[in-house]
């Protein structure tokens, strides 16, 4: 498939608030797309476009080949796995970790009488295994660490073998070891050929993983900067996307950024 996202002009409005203004991203296949920016850029807005969650006020949006508003949702949105804080709020604490991962197949949150097949059984906990938190698998969601669930919802979010995975801000709120455990394993997801195409969003060059290709800069709903993670994360747009001046590091595949102040 060549054309996994193509936004054209997307802008989207509530009220007198222009949340995003005139955005164009083309995303390939096979490619690992990072999102960054500061808070109230658009990033979750951008997202929700991308998961076909949400219509763009003006402007065209092509998710999987699909046109918004001339497909019907709801065969696209098994194709695209989600993970983010406000599915995960979504997801009740005493939920067994094995099924918030399998209701994922059946596109929705809490387990209902639903009849599982064993192949999704199997798949459930064989994801669970990948992302380090298997034998967690009979245990209640709420009684994982943040850094657990997060490595859950991304099992999840990954069960319906979708197209395209979209993270918002999967290593918020994690500490050092859970940051970079959760790093290594979308490091291994990016650099697996079988995986889906990955949209990632962050606040923090430090968190994007080795594998990632490509970067999308936003602000003020405005792309400032889209290309590959080479020319993307350079001290000048990075500098204009924040509004800092601003040294950035590139040691091995990882980045840092600071203030030069
Ligand atoms: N329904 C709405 N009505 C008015 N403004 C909205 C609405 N939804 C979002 N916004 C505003 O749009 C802006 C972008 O929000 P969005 O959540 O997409 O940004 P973000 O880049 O993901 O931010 P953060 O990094 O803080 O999560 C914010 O200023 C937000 O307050």
């Amino acid at each position: 498939m060549a054309g996994v996202l193509g936004l054209r002009d997307v802008t989207v409005r509530r009220g007198t608030t222009t949340i995003l203004d005139g955005v164009t991203w083309d995303v390939a296949d096979s490619e690992r797309w990072v999102v960054l920016g500061p808070n109230g850029a658009g990033k979750t807005t951008l997202l929700q476009i991308a998961a076909g969650r949400m219509h763009p006020t003006s402007g065209t949006a092509e998710v999987l080949g699909e046109r918004l508003g001339a497909v019907d949702v709801f065969e696209l949105r098994p194709r695209i796995g989600v993970a983010s804080a406000a599915l995960a709020d979504r997801i009740s604490p005493s939920e067994k970790v094995v099924d918030v991962v399998l209701t994922a197949a059946y596109g929705m949150t809490g387990r209902w009488r639903e009849r599982y097949e064993a192949l999704d059984h199997e798949r459930a906990r064989t994801l669970l295994d990948v992302f380090g938190v298997g034998r967690f698998a009979d245990r209640a969601f709420g009684t994982l660490s943040e850094g657990e669930r997060k490595r859950v919802q991304i099992a999840r979010a990954l069960m319906t073998d979708p197209e395209l995975l979209l993270l918002d801000e999967p290593a918020a709120g994690l500490d050092l070891g859970g940051r970079e455990e959760l790093v290594a394993a979308l490091t291994e997801l990016a650099l697996d050929r079988r995986s889906p195409v990955l949209v990632l969003v962050t606040h923090h060059v430090e968190e994007v993983p080795a594998g990632f290709t490509h970067g999308l800069l936003l602000r003020d709903g405005r792309v400032e900067a889209a290309g590959t993670l080479a020319d993307v994360l350079a001290e000048e747009p990075l500098s204009r996307t924040f509004g800092l001046d601003l040294e950035v590091e590139r040691r091995g595949d990882r980045w840092a950024a600071r203030s030069r102040r």
